[in-house]
This record gives C-alpha cells, sequence and structure tokens, in this order.
C-alpha cells in the first residue's frame, strides 16, 4: 500500500444550519466547500425539497448551483439530531420564538454561531445574548459571524474575508476552521460586543446612504456620512465594552463599506426607497428580504440614551422612519448633532473610555477650544 492510500482522512464535520434564507443558505455553501456536510433547516417544505434535491434556492439565490454535501429538511428535529456545530440565520425579531421551540433539540456541549446583525426590539439585547439566555449555555459555546457579507456575491464565489468571535479564543477558531474556504477566509477575534454591535450599527448607516442616494445627493454626502457614522458606530460599541480597533475592521468598517456601497444590500435598498418618497410601511411591504436596519433603529437610539451616547446619523433615520423628517432635509444636518457652531472633527480616539459619553464629549469639546484657541476647529 502506497503512502498517499494509507493517509487518515479527516472526518467531514456535521453542520447545521438554521434558517434557509439568503445568508443561511449561502453561509451553508460556503460551510459545505469548506469540508463540511451541511443539513439546512427551512421553515417552508418546499424550500427544504427545492435544495434537497435541485441543489437550488431559486428565490434567494437565482442561478446559484449548491454543493451536492448540502441537504435540507422542514423538520428541526431532524436537522439537529447529531449536529457538531450550529450555525442560526433566521431575522433578528424571530430568533427567541424559534429557540424556544428548538431549546431541547440542541445536542450538548457544541458550539452555536449567530449570523444575524440585529438587536432585540423590547430587550435590546444582541443575538448571542439572546442565544445565552434562552439556550441558557456557557458563553463560551457562543459564537458570532460577521463581515462585509453581502451573500450574493459569496454564493457567486468572490473573495472575501469574515471575523468569528467568541469569549473563547478556542471557540472561535473552531468556528473559524469550519468556516473557511477557497473563496472565503474567516479571522478571529474575542470581541464579541464590537464585532456584534459592527454588524447591527452599520445597518442603520447604510439605511441612512440609501436615503441620501435615494434623494439624489452625491459622493460626498455619502463619503461624509459613511466617515462620521463610523465615529458613531465606534462612541456607541465602546460605550458597551467593545474594543474601537474591531469596529475599524472588517465587522465595523468593513462591512459599513460593503453595505452602504451596495444595491445588494436590503439596508441600503429600503433607505433608497424611503429617499425617493415611499413610506416605511410601504418599504417594508415591498421588502422581499430582511432588512434588519429597520427593526434596530429604535432598540439602538435606546441603548444609545442609556450610556448617553450621542448618534444624530441614526437619529435622523428614526425621524425618516416616523415620518417626522423630510429625507430631503436629512444630508445638512446627518453628519453632525449641534448647530450652535463648529465642533472638533474628533474621528477615532484609542483612549475613549467605556461610558459616559456625554461627560467625554464635554471635555473634548473643552480640549478643542484649548487647543485650537477658539469653540472648536
Ligand atoms: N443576506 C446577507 O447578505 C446577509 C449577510 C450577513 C448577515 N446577514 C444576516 O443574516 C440574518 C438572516 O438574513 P437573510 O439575509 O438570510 O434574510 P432572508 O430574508 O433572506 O431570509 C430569512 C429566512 O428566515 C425565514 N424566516 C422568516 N421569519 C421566520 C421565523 N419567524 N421563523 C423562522 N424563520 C423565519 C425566512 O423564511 C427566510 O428563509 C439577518 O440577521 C441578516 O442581517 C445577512
Ligand atoms: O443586505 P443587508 O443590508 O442585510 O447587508 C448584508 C450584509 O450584512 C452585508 O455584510
Amino acid at each position: 500500500m502506497s503512502r498517499a492510500s494509507r493517509a487518515v482522512v479527516p472526518p467531514r464535520p456535521r453542520v447545521t444550519v438554521l434558517g434557509a434564507g439568503s445568508w443561511g443558505t449561502t453561509f451553508s455553501k460556503v460551510l459545505a466547500d469548506g469540508g463540511a456536510d451541511v443539513t439546512v433547516w427551512a421553515r417552508r417544505p418546499e424550500l427544504a425539497k427545492e435544495i434537497r434535491e435541485a441543489k437550488r434556492n431559486s428565490d434567494y439565490l437565482p442561478g446559484v448551483n449548491l454543493p451536492p454535501t448540502i441537504t435540507a429538511t422542514s423538520d428541526v428535529g431532524r436537522a439537529l439530531a447529531d449536529a457538531q456545530f450550529v450555525f442560526v440565520s433566521i431575522p433578528s425579531q424571530s430568533l427567541r420564538g424559534n429557540l424556544v421551540e428548538l431549546k431541547t433539540l440542541i445536542p450538548e456541549g457544541i458550539p452555536i454561531t449567530s449570523l444575524m446583525k440585529g438587536v432585540e426590539k423590547g430587550t435590546g439585547l444582541r443575538m448571542s445574548e439572546v442565544l445565552e439566555s434562552v439556550l441558557e449555555i456557557d458563553p463560551d459555546r457562543i459564537a458570532v459571524a460577521s463581515g462585509p457579507n453581502l451573500a450574493l456575491e459569496i454564493a457567486k464565489e468572490q473573495p472575501t474575508a469574515a471575523v468569528v468571535s467568541s469569549a473563547s479564543l478556542e471557540t472561535a477558531e473552531r468556528v473559524a476552521m469550519v468556516a473557511t474556504n477557497r473563496y472565503f477566509r474567516s479571522f478571529v477575534n474575542t470581541d464579541v460586543i464590537g464585532t456584534e454591535f459592527g454588524g447591527v450599527l452599520k445597518n442603520l448607516i447604510a439605511v441612512a446612504i440609501g436615503i441620501v442616494d435615494g434623494v439624489g445627493y452625491g459622493e460626498n454626502t455619502k463619503a461624509s456620512i459613511i466617515t462620521r457614522g463610523l465615529v458613531e458606530m465606534t462612541d456607541f460599541a465602546v460605550a458597551y465594552g467593545g474594543h474601537p480597533e474591531t469596529l475599524s475592521g472588517l465587522a465595523g468598517l468593513g462591512d459599513l463599506i460593503a453595505t452602504s456601497g451596495s444595491s445588494l444590500s436590503r439596508n441600503n435598498t429600503a433607505g433608497r426607497l424611503l429617499g425617493q418618497g415611499y413610506s416605511f410601511a410601504d418599504v417594508v411591504k415591498s421588502m422581499q428580504q430582511t432588512a434588519e436596519g429597520l427593526a434596530s433603529v429604535a432598540p439602538v437610539l435606546t441603548l444609545a440614551e442609556a450610556k448617553g451616547v450621542d448618534m444624530p446619523i441614526c437619529r435622523q433615520v428614526s425621524q425618516v422612519l416616523a415620518g417626522t423628517l423630510d429625507p430631503r432635509d436629512i444630508a445638512p444636518h446627518l453628519t453632525t448633532d449641534d448647530d450652535s457652531g463648529p465642533q472638533g472633527e474628533r474621528t477615532l480616539d484609542a483612549k475613549q473610555d467605556h461610558g459616559g459619553g456625554a461627560v467625554r464629549r464635554a471635555l473634548q469639546r473643552a480640549l478643542d477650544q484649548l487647543r485650537h484657541g477658539r469653540r472648536g476647529a
């Protein structure tokens, strides 16, 4: 027997993905192309059948062929039966209800990874926090994956990077190993808060970009909102214990660039429709897929208020959604919360405190005055 024929082939990991929308299905392909045997749980039996038999998900990923190592079922018990890894990709606002039903079906001790980018209305919890509280599991078993990850581009195997984060570096590394293939590379970190909030907050900024795009403003306006949006995102995440460098990475700036610049983004698309004058109700009705940013605006602003973080861009997005601000009036104010005079630009500050944003801003302004000899610079 030759040396090659005696080589031990490692067993293929058995992975379950909950959710067969555009991201659940795309991520299943990422995992299968990385060497896993994947079972997708789809709510609708006809979709499970299409994925299982035709290796297609024509509603969400037209023209994409799925690998033969993906199967699907609408029976969640069967989907989870012998899973070694679970990935969850269902709309954030329905996560809790689904988890309650399948709580007892998840095998003991395996890593559970959130692929979602929203916060829960009512509780303001991040998706990893909902997983932890409903499943009552050790946070070391929980991971989140985020980054500039527009599903259709990845389904077409365009090279992409992501970041997998867990309180346990070992869990992050195990998950990243299965979530890596020739066109998809997963990095790791242990800043779950920064990683998750990056994915949530860039959706709100992408809605703002869509709004000004819909109104007809150009690249200067969009660049201004992206840059000031990143400051808002960072202030918020840091106030909640995230690391500023995470927000400068794939899960923050990276995702912000991808989402703000692409017509594939549902958040960007929803914003564009608002900017063109459609009402919030009309936009929700016309969206075929989940635009998480629309549901996350209110809980994010509540969380921001609790920590004294100013989020002028997000606040004005919420006013457009509520119909109290005309989209055409949004851009001149979007990049500032203060029209009483010039402010210091204050971009990213590695020495930011973890909370007390209002006090920090007041101090920063006083410093700006001292530095520049007048109010702001
Ligand atoms: N699509 C992307 O490019 C992308 C990329 C990264 C992250 N995400 C995140 O992934 C998550 C899922 O997004 P998506 O793009 O797959 O959304 P989607 O709208 O394409 O699909 C959502 C899926 O969930 C199902 N669903 C809807 N309500 C449900 C419920 N009550 N219970 C169970 N299933 C339900 C739908 O039938 C659908 O199959 C979101 O949090 C999104 O932010 C999406
Ligand atoms: O289509 P969106 O707006 O949900 O964005 C998809 C991903 O989050 C991009 O990383």
